[in-house]
């Protein structure tokens, strides 16, 4: 049996000022076609919270509750935290660990899903990282953990939470994920978790509320087709249907990212106000207890 000497934080990283916005978009865009009016819309985005995302905090908050929780249970072993598109960089940290001793590490990637973006983009990043780093440590992405209960019961307790805040009468669950192209690998894996996800949240959170799965955040080209429908245009069709309170649940992230902060706080909030709805938006997992014990359970299980 092998073993791990270190856990490695994986995350998608953000700007941290409003210099850092354009280098990050750039950086995240590379190659991928994204219409440049996209970018300078997300960007403004960016620039109403100061140029500041939220994401970096929350990994050092969750690096933080990861530690914790290996201390409070026996496990020995240093955490370390890199990012894709921002400082700080897998490959500054890879070289750390490096440096360090480590010599094989287990990732904890803060995306719980299967497919590109999800699962295999972070697996390439963390390869090359280890490319650019003479020595550096094997690397192990821990397994896919969406269905895991560290997981969904966190979105279980939340989404009862929000649903209790509403009015009883024709009340709605919505899941949300961020959509991706149709063309991309792994699309339909990525789609079948989410509906178990969803499916799983809305049976113990309520059974007998009606609940829908839409997608958030849409990037790319008109021309290109990627998964629908889009939350803002599917609450337009609940309301045209007579639902009056709708609970979204963002179960395609770990936190509040940006894409929750606007996507859905903001311009789905807005929205929801014009068309006369209820909203209200269920918490993302972050620093639960059961979901920062995931870290330790997927580590420990290898
Ligand atoms: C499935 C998925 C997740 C969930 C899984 C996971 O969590 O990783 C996710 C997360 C995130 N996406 C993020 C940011 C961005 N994603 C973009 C663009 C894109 N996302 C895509 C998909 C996903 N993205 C795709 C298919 C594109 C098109 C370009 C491409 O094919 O790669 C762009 C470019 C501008 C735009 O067009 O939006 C930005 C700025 C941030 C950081 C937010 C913060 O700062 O808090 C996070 C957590
Ligand atoms: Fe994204």
């Amino acid at each position: 049996m092998s073993t791990y000497d270190a856990l490695l934080l994986v995350s998608f990283g953000g700007p941290e000022g409003p210099g850092d916005v354009m280098p990050f978009l750039e950086n995240v865009t590379r190659g991928r076609g994204i219409p440049r009016e996209r970018l300078e819309a997300v960007g403004d985005h960016y620039h109403l919270f100061g140029g500041v995302s939220p994401i970096n905090r929350q990994c050092r908050e969750l690096k933080a509750a990861i530690e914790a929780d290996f201390a409070a249970h026996g496990v020995d072993l240093p955490v370390y935290w890199g990012n894709r598109n921002w400082d700080p960089y897998l490959t500054g940290t890879v070289r750390r660990m490096k440096d360090d001793g480590i010599r094989r590490a287990a990732a904890f990637v803060t995306s719980a899903y299967s497919g590109y973006s999800c699962s295999d983009q972070y697996v390439e990043d963390i390869e090359r990282a280890r490319a650019e780093v003479p020595g550096a440590p094997e690397i192990d992405k821990l397994p896919v953990y969406c269905l895991r209960p560290g997981f969904v019961d966190p979105f279980t307790d939340a989404a009862r939470e929000a649903l209790e805040s509403l009015p009883e009468a024709a009340r709605h669950l919505v899941f949300t994920a961020h959509s991706v192209p149709l063309s991309q690998a792994g699309r339909v894996d990525y789609v079948a978790e989410l509906e178990q996800v969803a499916q799983r949240v809305a049976e113990r959170t309520a059974p007998g509320v009606p609940w829908s799965l839409v997608y958030q955040s849409r990037s790319g080209p008109p021309s290109q087709p990627w998964l629908e429908p889009d939350v803002c245009d599917h609450l337009e069709e609940l309301r045209a249907k007579g639902v009056t309170a709708v609970a979204v649940v963002p179960i395609g992230f770990v936190s509040d990212h940006m894409e929750v902060k606007y996507d859905l706080d903001v311009e789905a909030a807005e929205r929801a106000a014009e068309l006369g709805l209820d909203y209200v938006r269920a918490a993302t997992p972050h620093t639960d207890p059961r979901f920062v014990a995931l870290a330790r359970e997927l580590l420990l299980e290898r």
